[in-house]
């Protein structure tokens, strides 16, 4: 089992203050919850704005720590952001200070390796602190060096910094194969050749939910994109994008999946506003086969005009096992981020499942820390797990793992679990979630700040 000794996550900033939670399991929830943009898009999108001379405007932009980490380095390079209620207006300065970087903000997060893309176009010199973030596991960056080496870029590492060397004229590059169909590998690509005066095709791209809004923002910033969200993208870049540009990302579809899963493991009725479905379907036809009872409402457009939104009503259900295991896949497939729910399911569910993370390192072996909750989990090697159900969830202190799904994961089963929890050291759901026991709070759910 995880046990990090009640030590506070690496993942929590210096200085800031721990928080817990005190969570009184077994209460229904009820009501509607909507669900917010997406973390994943919305650093894209800060780190994409580097590309234009003129303002860009989000909307509705969530209120993370992982956004506020890219703001402050991006700040700390000279760039000027406000908040207007939930948009934020980011003004790029006439050239950015790349010698004063908030080191400390960047290497809380791994969204600081896309900007390499976009500032490859104007600094033939700069360096970055290396990207850091949850602890998962080793995460490559060499993918993004094969793709990006072909605009002419050059890293060492040195110092706990990327040291980062552009040439003066490269070839066009073509067509670029990335070696991983990643999602920040891809995007670093299209940023990177958005600006590259040629056509620029991107083959065994990501088309995943993140990469989509990258490529809408882009289109309205004069970029013209073919084959967003399919595998081969092609770009035709140009050397300058100066325009005054206001655009809404879409929503979070992991935040969708982790709001269904709270209804579905507490067996509740609850309706979920605003899921993104072509993002969720997956994980729907799989929750279905085993059991779920929910329905929908017609689709609706998100406000970027092109994804395609839903209310689900989610009904008390019985769970069965799956038949085969539960394993993700680049999109489309099963999303990488919401395996670690399935855990939750799994565990509400009759019978054994098999759950196969075949992505992370380090991930599915923090949610052996359901068992503390009474939990069936086994952890057959660093990928596999097993999970026996249904349980009798019992109520237990726990100290969040240093990653924010699984954290998640531990939250949502305190809902469920027999007497009172606490889930100690919470800052790092903060990273990707906006105030979720307190939205969790106004569907019932027993939850107070200690
Ligand atoms: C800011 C952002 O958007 N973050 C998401 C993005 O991170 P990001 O794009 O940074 O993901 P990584 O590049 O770390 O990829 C995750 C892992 O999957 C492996 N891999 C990935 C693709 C592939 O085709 N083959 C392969 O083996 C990588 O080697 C790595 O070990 O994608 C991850 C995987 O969906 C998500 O967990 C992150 O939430
Ligand atoms: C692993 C995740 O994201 P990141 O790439 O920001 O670490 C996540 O969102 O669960």
């Amino acid at each position: 089992m995880f046990d990090n000794g009640g030590a506070a996550p690496k993942e929590r900033a210096e200085g800031e203050a721990p928080r817990h939670l005190r969570v009184t399991g077994g209460a229904q929830l009820s009501g509607a919850i909507d669900v917010k943009t997406s973390k994943n898009a919305c650093v894209a999108l800060l780190c994409a704005s580097l590309l234009n001379r003129g303002t860009t405007t989000l909307r509705r932009v969530a209120r993370i720590e992982e956004v506020n980490r890219i703001l402050r380095v991006l700040a700390s390079m000279g760039v000027r952001y406000e908040w207007i209620e939930q948009d934020l207006r980011l003004t790029p300065p006439e050239r950015l200070d790349l010698t004063r970087i908030d080191a400390d903000a960047a290497r809380r997060t791994r969204s600081i390796i896309m900007f390499l893309g976009p500032l490859l176009h104007e600094y033939p010199e700069f360096e970055l602190p290396f990207a850091g973030g949850c602890e998962l596991g080793d995460r490559t960056v060499e993918p993004h060096m094969v793709a990006l080496r072909r605009f002419g870029l050059a890293v060492e590492t040195s110092g706990g910094a990327y040291c980062a060397t552009v040439k003066d004229r490269v070839d066009p590059p073509g067509t670029i194969v990335l070696t991983e169909r990643g999602d920040t590998v891809t995007e670093n690509a299209i940023m990177a050749a958005a600006r590259f005066p040629a056509v620029t095709v991107i083959r065994n791209a990501s088309c995943n939910y993140m990469v989509q809004d990258l490529c809408f923002f882009l289109e309205h910033l004069g970029v013209r994109i073919d084959g967003a969200g399919t595998t081969t993208i092609t770009v035709h870049g140009r050397e300058d994008l100066d325009a005054d540009v206001d655009y809404a990302p879409s929503e979070d579809p992991i935040e969708a999946w982790s709001l269904i899963s709270a209804a579905i493991v507490t067996e509740s009725e609850i309706t979920v506003r605003r899921v993104p479905m072509e993002f969720t379907e997956i994980e729907l036809a799989l929750a279905e086969e085993m059991g779920l009872v929910y329905t929908r409402s017609p689709e609706y457009l998100a406000e970027n005009g092109r994804t395609r939104l839903a209310d689900l009503t989610v009904r008390p259900s019985r769970l069965r096992a799956p038949m085969d295991k539960i394993h993700p896949m680049p999109f489309p497939g099963l999303n990488i981020d919401n395996l670690p729910f399935f855990a939750l399911l799994a565990s509400c569910a009759e019978g054994s499942t098999m759950i196969h993370d075949w992505v992370y390192e380090n991930r599915a072996i923090y949610l052996t820390e359901l068992n503390r909750l009474g939990a069936r989990v086994r952890l057959l090697d660093p990928h596999r797990l097993h999970v026996e159900g249904p349980v009798e969830w019992a109520g237990a202190e726990v100290t969040c793992p240093p990653a924010l799904r699984p954290a998640v994961v531990l939250l949502l089963g305190m809902l469920r679990a027999r007497g009172t929890s606490e889930l100690r050291h919470i800052n790092v759901i903060h990273r990707g979630y906006e105030h979720l026991a307190e939205r969790l709070q106004l569907l019932g759910a027993e939850i107070e700040h200690i």
